[in-house]
């Protein structure tokens, strides 16, 4: 380990660890459920570190949060009823609530630690809670998700950390199964799935998993964060039987000059255009992904 920098050392990205120089660390806690760590980079501004493992930081956080947002929310004509599992540092709401026609968010984080730091170190992600739509839960979204009756949401996601910690049951088949419940006809989900460069393993068993259960449409996409690893995330679109739902060509453009877009500050990384490209894939992962 070099002084003053961070290294982001995982089993699950064997052998390579993203690096970040420190100038401060600023918060240090244990959870219930994790280490949590904030720091401020000397060129990413503040990152947050569960478990040594990057979440976000100030730089690059509007290309996951945006994508994983509106890759859903754009795909589908009127989304009123949204779920989102995780995310508790706020930014999923921040972007889910630029939508007009969303009347209802509901959240689901596990770790009051997470949205307290979130709101003490990150205002400009933690503003997704002023939304008066929001509606928070402090509970595991497993159980969560159990208790919601059947065909509730127009749209659910899944804004989770690694299948190594608090997150692992949100990437296995009975929580897929309780989400595809909670959807209406035609209502479409968006999880957080991994690197193709890194968990080519994990995403064939998601794939799997999504396409016996979503009778809908399941695909998909993926876009660049510097800091996480391999410089890339990804994310399954799927939806239930009902409306088809074309994921490539967004029907519901968001827009920029809605009040509550605008009060939520400039879409840094979303647009139409890499809506559509997100879900053009290497032919590595086309492969695997197509097949199966
Ligand atoms: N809302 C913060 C993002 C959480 N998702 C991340 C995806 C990449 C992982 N290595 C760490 C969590």
């Amino acid at each position: 380990v070099i002084p003053g920098w961070f290294s982001e050392i995982s089993p699950m990205w064997p052998g390579e660890a993203h690096s970040l120089k420190v100038e401060k660390i600023l918060f240090q806690g244990k959870s219930d459920y994790q280490n949590v760590m904030v720091f401020q980079s000397a060129t990413y501004g503040k990152v947050l570190v569960l478990d040594g493992v990057i979440q976000l930081t100030e730089r690059d956080e509007c290309s996951y949060q945006e994508m994983i947002a509106h890759l859903p929310l754009c795909s589908i004509p009127n989304p009123k009823k949204v779920l989102v599992i995780g995310g508790g540092d706020g930014g999923v709401l921040r972007e889910v609530s630029r939508h007009s026609s969303v009347e209802q968010i509901d959240i689901c984080e596990i770790d009051k630690m997470v949205i307290d730091v979130s709101k003490q170190f990150f205002p400009h992600v933690a503003i997704g809670y002023e939304d008066p739509r929001v509606k928070l839960h402090v509970g595991d979204g497993v159980a969560f998700l159990k208790a919601v009756p059947e065909g509730t949401y127009d749209a659910v996601i899944v804004d989770s950390s690694d299948p190594i910690g608090p997150a692992q049951e949100l990437f296995e088949k009975p929580f897929f199964e309780s989400v595809a419940k909670a959807l209406r006809p035609g209502g479409v989900v968006c999880t957080q799935a991994e690197s193709i460069w890194l968990h080519m393993h994990i995403i064939e068993d998601i794939v799997a998993n999504c396409r016996q259960i979503f009778k809908g449409s399941v695909n998909y996409a993926w876009t660049t964060v510097p800091t996480y690893p391999s410089g890339v995330i990804g994310f399954m679109l799927c939806s239930t039987e009902g409306l088809p739902v074309d994921f490539k060509h967004p029907v519901n453009p968001i827009d920029a000059n809605d009040s509550h877009c605008k009060s939520k500050g400039p879409l840094k990384f979303y647009n139409s255009e890499i809506h559509a490209a997100s879900f053009c894939l290497p032919s590595f992962a086309k492969k695997v992904i197509d097949s199966i």
